[in-house]
């Protein structure tokens, strides 16, 4: 292991430690990890804490990370992210423009989709926020797939043109939508989130008076379970709601 590199310690039992290795001892409630250890030690291998415990080391995925990742402002579940990337058709070297960047998780799942072919054109206009999310991304070492602009979109618009996808998860999303489809190539998904039944009624008028085909609208929850034996029922605390996520396709240039 090397500086930076994000781990998932795991124990047999099910204890769970996801941490960012900054080049000094790692401390668990199972002891600690050294770094003369962790140096030596490859993804996949099995270290023995200073308590005696075995903890697996493994590379976490995105989702062990994101909930790590540094907080300024409210920000996308991982389930709706993906449904966002899903329905926009976000893959491989896609093109994406994205406002508000916020704490950039959305933003870092995108550039996590796109792969090194593609980019995510992400925009924030407050540069404190645009700062924490910049950590965020380049934690995650995806920083050669986003150019990050602070810059209020509703004002100067994305300067992209032609781009596959937009994602707007922003305060008054629906003023966006004339930026939106200007940065569109025809045809490409405009995604909104909006966590209230009042912005999304807004959002949807936006995207009916631009033209906008193809309109859908959903909201997604999961049920985590409890799963130890001889107690298998859902989890008690739960998220129920998150938000709703609209999509459409862009009809070109109308506006
Ligand atoms: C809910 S947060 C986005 C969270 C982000 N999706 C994430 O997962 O971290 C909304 C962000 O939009 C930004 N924002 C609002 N209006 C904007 C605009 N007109 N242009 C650019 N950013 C804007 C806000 O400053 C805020 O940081």
């Amino acid at each position: 292991m090397k500086k930076g590199d994000w781990l998932l310690l795991i124990s047999e039992d099910g204890y769970k430690h996801v941490v960012r290795y900054s080049g000094r001892r790692i401390e668990t409630i199972r002891g600690f990890l050294e770094p003369s250890d962790l140096e030596a030690a490859r993804y996949g291998d099995v270290l023995t804490t200073s308590l005696g415990h075995k903890l697996y080391v493994l590379r976490p995925t995105l989702y062990d990370i994101m909930p790590h990742l540094r907080h300024a402002t409210q920000v996308i579940y991982p389930l709706d992210a993906e449904f966002i990337a899903l329905v926009a058709g976000i893959g491989p070297g896609s093109v994406v423009v994205e406002a508000g960047t916020g704490s950039g998780h959305l933003a870092a799942l995108l550039a996590w989709r796109v792969g090194p072919q593609g980019v995510v054109y992400t925009f924030e206009k407050r540069p404190n926020f645009a700062e924490i999310a910049w950590g965020n991304i380049k934690s995650l070492g995806l920083e050669d797939r986003v150019e990050l602009a602070v810059a209020d979109v509703v004002s100067h618009g994305f300067g992209v043109k032609n781009a596959d996808a937009a994602v707007l998860d922003m305060g008054d999303p629906w003023n966006a939508v004339g930026a939106a489809l200007r940065a569109l190539r025809r045809g490409g998904a405009l995604v909104i989130f909006s966590t209230t039944v009042d912005h999304a009624q807004k959002s949807l008028s936006a995207l009916r008076r631009a033209g906008v085909l193809d309109i859908n609208m959903a909201e997604l929850s999961a049920r985590f379970w409890k799963i130890s034996e001889g107690e298998m029922r859902p989890e008690t605390r739960t998220v129920s709601f998150t938000g709703f996520v609209i999509w459409g396709r862009s009809p070109g240039i109308k506006l």
